[in-house]
């Protein structure tokens, strides 16, 4: 197994211009493409998960060309009339693209297999199924009820009234929302239990509206959507920097300052991970904010008990800042980490008490004591980006660690760890 051993760092100083958001990446991709025209995509972002998808656009017939650095792609749509692919669609581990694609599949004609990665063939999908099938879709599990790998034959779906449940996953909402102005009559969604990850939805809205399909929703409880819409496409359309990737240069900043201009992401960011810093200066990180970037600073840090449901990916980042805050931290509302890349809440607990730390890991929380000495550690990262990156916090902190498998951080941040060496000192 490969490992990365990182020395501790004594401070942070400089610049970080952010990825593009895989969030929206993703989104507007597989929008561009049930678009008719073409659509130029800038500050695309180039890991895992995009890649998913657009192997699985140029399977469906979806001609998208891309610059030398994958960062710009020039999307010619074809109107949801997309090619039956001559072999399964292949999306890793990519939440992004497997559900989204499951229900735009669903309503348009063709027949698909979608695979994936072992770990996705253990992540849930069946309240966004149930709800499919609800309307009318034909989406069938190939292995096991309620998981991946699905067979979908498309075209059946023709709107309607659905309840869909929120409680595991926003994505599965967002997935039926992407859709739904593709089905032949309208659609009214009512949430059935909590909707988690709520600001997932904001940017759903919020790339739909770009590609002209508007939805009405009252206080995310019920969605209206008319069908027989056509998307449409955008000569140019920018993605915003990753607010979740930004969560590690913040931490960065505010454990051993200097200052780091964080440019990508600032208080006009759709992303709700932008909360992630107004979190940190809770805990007591200095931040000047601007429209499009941040400017991050040292300070004090404290440990503090929050209600993390918003921010599902960036609190794991809080949960390392958590080493080198003066007393508890705890992170609540979270027990769909427990369905992502790994179980998050068993993962983060283990390595976190490798490290030296007093962690109670509950259902749906976190609580994280600081140690008194750091143990110089090889922790293991499960095949999760999150968790190598959170982990390169400790050295961060000024201990050393070995990170395992570093690659993992290629799902949505291939350049991390290049990334944080060139602001440390
Ligand atoms: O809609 C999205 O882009 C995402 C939603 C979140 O998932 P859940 O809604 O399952 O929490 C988040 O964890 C994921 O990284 C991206
Ligand atoms: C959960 C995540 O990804 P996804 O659900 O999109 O696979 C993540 O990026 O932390």
């Amino acid at each position: 197994m490969e490992q990365l051993r990182l020395e501790p760092i004594s401070r942070v100083n400089g610049t970080v211009t952010l990825p593009g958001s895989k969030s929206l990446s993703n989104r507007i991709l597989l929008l561009a493409a049930l678009a008719s025209g073409t659509t130029v995509v800038e500050n695309l972002l180039d890991s895992d998960d995009i890649r998913h998808m657009l192997g699985a656009l140029k399977l469906l017939g979806v001609n998208v060309t891309l610059n030398d650095e994958r960062t710009v792609a020039t999307v010619e749509g074809v109107s949801g009339v997309f090619n039956t692919p001559t072999e399964p669609l292949f999306l890793g581990n990519a939440g992004t693209a497997y559900r989204p694609l499951t229900a735009v599949l669903a309503a348009v004609a063709g027949e698909y297999e979608l695979i994936g990665e072992p770990r996705m063939e253990e992540r849930p999908i069946g309240h966004l199924v149930d709800a499919l099938q609800a309307l009318g879709g034909d989406v069938t599990y190939t292995k096991h009820k309620d998981y991946p790998p699905l067979k979908i034959v498309g075209g059946q779906i023709k709107g309607g009234e659905v309840e869909i449940d929120g409680s595991i996953s926003s994505q599965f909402l967002t997935a039926l929302l992407m859709a739904a102005p593709l089905f032949n009559g309208d659609t009214t969604i009512t949430i059935k239990g909590t909707l988690v990850s709520k600001p997932y939805i904001d940017i759903t809205l919020d790339v739909m509206a770009r590609f002209g399909v508007n939805v009405e929703h009252s206080d995310y409880a019920t969605f209206k959507v008319k069908g027989g819409q056509q998307y449409q496409s955008l000569d140019r359309i920018m993605v915003e920097g990753d607010a979740s990737s930004a969560s590690y240069f913040v931490a960065a900043a505010a454990i051993a300052g200097g200052e780091i201009e964080i440019k990508g992401v600032g208080a006009k960011s759709v992303q709700g991970d932008i909360g992630f810093a107004k979190v940190m200066e809770q805990v007591g990180a200095k931040i000047d904010w601007y429209d499009e970037r941040l400017v991050v600073r040292k300070g004090e840090l404290k440990g503090v008990d929050i209600d993390a449901n918003a921010i599902p990916d960036a609190a794991m980042t809080l949960a390392t800042v958590a080493l080198f805050a003066k007393g508890p931290t705890a992170i609540r509302n979270i027990y769909n980490w427990r369905v992502k890349e790994t179980d998050r809440l068993y993962a983060m607990a283990t390595e976190l008490r490798k490290v030296g730390a007093q962690v109670v890991e509950g259902e749906d929380f976190i609580e994280i004591t600081p140690p008194e000495t750091f143990n110089d550690v090889a922790v293991d990262t499960y095949d999760d980006h999150r968790i190598a990156m959170c982990f390169a916090m400790v050295a961060v902190g000024g201990k050393p660690i070995t990170i395992n498998d570093p690659k993992c951080t290629y799902k949505t941040f291939p350049t991390f760890f290049n990334v944080l060496a060139s602001v440390s000192e």
